[in-house]
């Protein structure tokens, strides 16, 4: 796995990150590279493209989120996780995150508890569940709740609600800006921010779509 790709990769997108959170990044693509031959926990499987299209594509949504929530130590909700993209990104780059990742497949909450250990954060959990079961009022409830490659707008933000906090946001990670998906959200759910995305060493559209339920 190329250090020098992702350094230049961080650089492009402005993100100085100790040398230790970079061999952490590098060891989570190695752990995913191990048992994916074992989970299945993701299509790409040359390392390369790994490196592009799971490490610096959920690395390009960093500065987003800091800016989203000011860098404050908030709760987040990875939906959809799957090997842990974008959670496990944000839980070794943002530590004062807290990170969720939920997933309705038991062993790819079991490897993000794995990858949680392994790479010594504590601060980045596996929660085998379905989304739409998770209660705010039960676990506390979250600030930011994210996904990537996972659903419709509709069924993600519908899905979701029942976990967000009072004033909490969802970050939607998308590739083209979802026209038909933006047009069918209810009138509950308020799109106040799309923003476009340029992944370093990939030429292909991405955005994120930022909501929140009307009124909060
Ligand atoms: C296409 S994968 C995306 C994985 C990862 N976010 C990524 O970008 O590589 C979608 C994941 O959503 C999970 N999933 C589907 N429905 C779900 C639900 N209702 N609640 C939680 N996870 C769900 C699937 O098991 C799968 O791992």
């Amino acid at each position: 796995m190329s250090r020098d790709g992702l350094t230049a990769g961080l650089q492009r997108l402005d993100l100085a990150l100790s040398e230790a959170q970079v061999t952490q990044l590098l060891d989570y693509l190695a752990l995913l590279q191990k048992w994916n031959k074992v989970y299945n926990l993701t299509a790409v499987r040359d390392p390369a493209e790994m490196l592009t299209h799971h490490l610096l594509d959920s690395l390009t949504a960093i500065k987003p989120l800091l800016r989203q929530t000011a860098g404050e130590p908030v709760r987040l909700l990875d939906v959809g996780s799957g090997g842990g993209l974008p959670g496990v990104v944000i839980a070794i780059v943002c530590p004062h995150i807290d990170v969720s990742c939920v997933d309705t497949v038991g062993k790819k909450a079991a490897f993000i508890q794995q990858a949680a250990a392994t790479l010594r954060l504590s601060n980045l959990r596996g929660v085998h569940a379905r989304v739409e079961t998770l209660k705010a009022e039960q676990g506390g409830g979250f600030d930011v709740v994210c996904s990537r490659a996972f659903a419709s707008l509709v069924d993600f933000t519908s899905w979701s609600q029942a976990a967000l906090k009072p004033g909490a946001v969802w970050m939607a990670m998308k590739g083209r800006h979802p026209v038909d998906e933006l047009a069918a959200l209810p009138g509950g759910v308020e799109v106040f921010h799309v923003e476009q995305l340029q992944v370093p060493g990939l030429d292909a559209e991405r955005c994120i779509i930022w909501m929140r339920p009307q009124g909060g």
